[in-house]
């Protein structure tokens, strides 16, 4: 073999592995934004509740704090007896989140839970860094006279409380870290009462705030109600860790969804082209056939044409050829296709055409027969060797095949300059023609049978068949009603005031060309003066199979 061809099937294949390889990584990484996302989420719904449980933690400090405060308050001179002293004691051991109780006048402590009466004046700080509205003073983070730390020492009436610095650490919980600010959230005006980091305060706004930077997960939360602003935060690293195998596992997830959709689209693609391939050999083969649809005048039920539609079974199984059509056209084959049924109906036909030079077969073709040269050669010859005139071969195409409509109205011109009839088929049923309906300039309408199906019953769209037909009167164009099955749709467009052609298995499903010429000579021996089909054609017609 040579070289060429061993490494052909290899550079073919190549194009294959990229786009599995790159669906693969699209799948991958939309696998990995989605674990994220979801971690993200699933992190954020952690940190919001360890957030929540922190604030009653803090409430339930601040809530002792003024118990505490009231209490003190509430006990009547004299103050700082030993009794006092005593009860200020009691009060202290039964608090959990407090480290000292003071009796303080005007500006100074007079005593202590841990100091007792101090020898000199101790004054209390002058400025407290904040008030609240009730009078209560806020002094964070001062120096305590008992030890050299410092802690929030909170103040009201004659009273004040130290308050443990650590009252929060047993909540502490890692990889969470946290900040708790108290004051007058309504003025803005609040002080960090516990925290284990250094951070920036939260603007004391009511709500809560998300911030997602720096690679740092951090809320923020303010109440004017509760006075109290809480900020918890964690570094992604730290949280990432944690979601390292579940990110991976969607990631992978992603990966072998993506190999799996292009693997199935692969797949499809190669079940398309081996069907190609298998109607390529059928063409070659002529194995694939013909069935002739009568098209009758409705007012006689004489046939003056004929609708060649394609036939192929392949293994032994009927392919519809609306689905071989329509694959054949995405894969450029549908030309080829086009030219087999001309030819083939030539073939069949060209002997009865010119014995009968009034009847009409009509083909159908694609939108991208309108520009093939190779097409319209074929015409030309398969016409000059049969020696039949163009005006017995009608062309179908479809509305759709029209919606490119300078390509339409160009390759229509030729078709007609060569005295072909042009008909528009399956019309109504989409792209709308009737805006350049004019400029087609199509000699034959076919109606679309979903709207000659609406005759005889309430379907509303049965009000669109008489415009339908003032469509094609108006533009000058001669009729054909597709798909008559009943009686009730025959009589209705025998009576039309415009005389239409009918075509539907009322007057006859499709059949074979050595029937339809059996049909057409049985037809010339019997003038018929019938209104309708004579009812040995549609009998017999009614049996056949499609
Ligand atoms: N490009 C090409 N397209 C072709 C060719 N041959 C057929 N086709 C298109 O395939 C579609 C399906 O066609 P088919 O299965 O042959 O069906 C035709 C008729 O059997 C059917 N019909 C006719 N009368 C009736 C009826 O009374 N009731 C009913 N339920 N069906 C009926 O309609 C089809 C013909 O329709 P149309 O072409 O719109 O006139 C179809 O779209 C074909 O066009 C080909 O060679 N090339």
């Amino acid at each position: 073999m040579p070289v060429n061809d061993r490494l052909r099937p290899i550079f073919r294949s190549i194009p294959l592995v990229l786009l599995m390889a790159i669906l693969t990584l699209v799948g991958g990484w939309l696998g990995y934004a989605l674990g994220n996302r979801i971690w993200l989420t699933a992190d954020r719904e952690a940190l919001a509740s360890y957030s929540d449980q922190l604030l009653g933690h803090a409430t339930a400090v601040i809530e002792e704090t003024n118990k505490a405060l009231d209490d003190t308050n509430a006990a009547p001179p004299p103050y700082c007896t030993p009794a006092e002293i005593e009860f200020l004691r009691n009060m202290l051991f039964g608090s959990r989140n407090l480290k000292d109780i003071g009796r303080v006048k005007d500006g100074a402590l007079l005593c202590s839970t841990l100091l007792g009466v101090p020898s000199g004046h101790v004054p209390m700080p002058s400025v407290p860094y904040v008030e609240l509205p009730d009078g209560t003073q806020i002094f964070p983070d001062t120096p305590l006279a008992v030890s050299n730390s410092t802690a929030t020492i909170i103040g009201r009436g004659n009273a004040d409380v130290v308050i443990d610095p650590r009252a929060l650490d047993t909540w502490k919980d890692p990889p969470y870290h946290f900040a708790v600010y108290y004051g007058d959230v309504e003025k803005g005006q609040i002080v960090k009462m516990f925290g284990d980091m250094e951070t920036s305060a939260p603007a004391p706004a009511e709500g809560v705030i998300w911030s997602h930077g720096a690679g740092v997960l951090r809320r923020d939360s303010c109440s004017t109600a509760s006075g109290m602003c809480i900020s918890v935060w964690a570094s992604l690293s730290d949280l990432d860790a944690s979601n390292h195998g579940f990110v991976d596992a969607v990631m992978l997830l992603g990966g072998a969804l993506g190999a799996l959709g292009a693997l199935g689209w692969i797949n499809f693609n190669r079940r398309d082209q081996s069907l190609m391939a298998r109607l390529s050999r059928a063409l070659n083969r002529q194995e694939v056939t013909l069935l002739y649809q009568p098209v009758v005048n409705v007012r006689d039920g004489k046939i003056v044409g004929a609708e060649a539609l394609v036939r192929w079974q392949s293994n032994g199984d009927f392919v519809p050829p609306d689905v071989f059509t329509a694959i054949a056209e995405q894969k450029g084959m549908a030309g080829r296709i086009s030219r087999y049924v001309f030819d083939r109906m030539i073939d069949e036909m060209a002997e009865t055409l010119r014995l009968h030079e009034g009847f009409r077969i009509t083909i159908n073709i694609v939108a991208a027969d309108l520009s093939d040269p190779k097409f319209f050669a074929a015409l030309e010859d398969g016409l000059h060797h049969a020696g039949l005139t163009p005006h017995q071969i009608g062309i179908e195409l479809t509305e759709r095949s029209t919606a490119d409509s300078t390509a339409a109205i160009e390759g229509i011109a030729r078709l007609r300059a060569r005295g072909h009839v042009v008909y528009i088929d399956d019309f109504g049923t989409g792209y709308s023609s009737l805006a350049y309906l004019g400029q087609l300039n199509v000699n034959v309408l076919k109606m679309d049978r979903a709207f000659t199906r609406t005759v005889g019953t309430d379907a509303v769209t049965v009000s669109i068949v008489p415009q339908i037909i003032d469509v094609a009167i108006k533009h000058n164009l001669d009729i054909v009603v597709e798909g008559i099955e009943t009686e009730a749709q025959a009589e209705y467009f025998r009576n039309l005031p415009v005389p239409v052609m009918g075509q539907g298995w009322y007057y006859g499903k499709p059949v074979p060309a050595a029937k339809l010429i059996k049909l057409l000579e049985q037809q010339d021996g019997i003038v018929s003066s019938k209104r309708g089909p004579r009812k040995g054609l549609h009998h017999r017609h009614r049996s056949n199979t499609d």
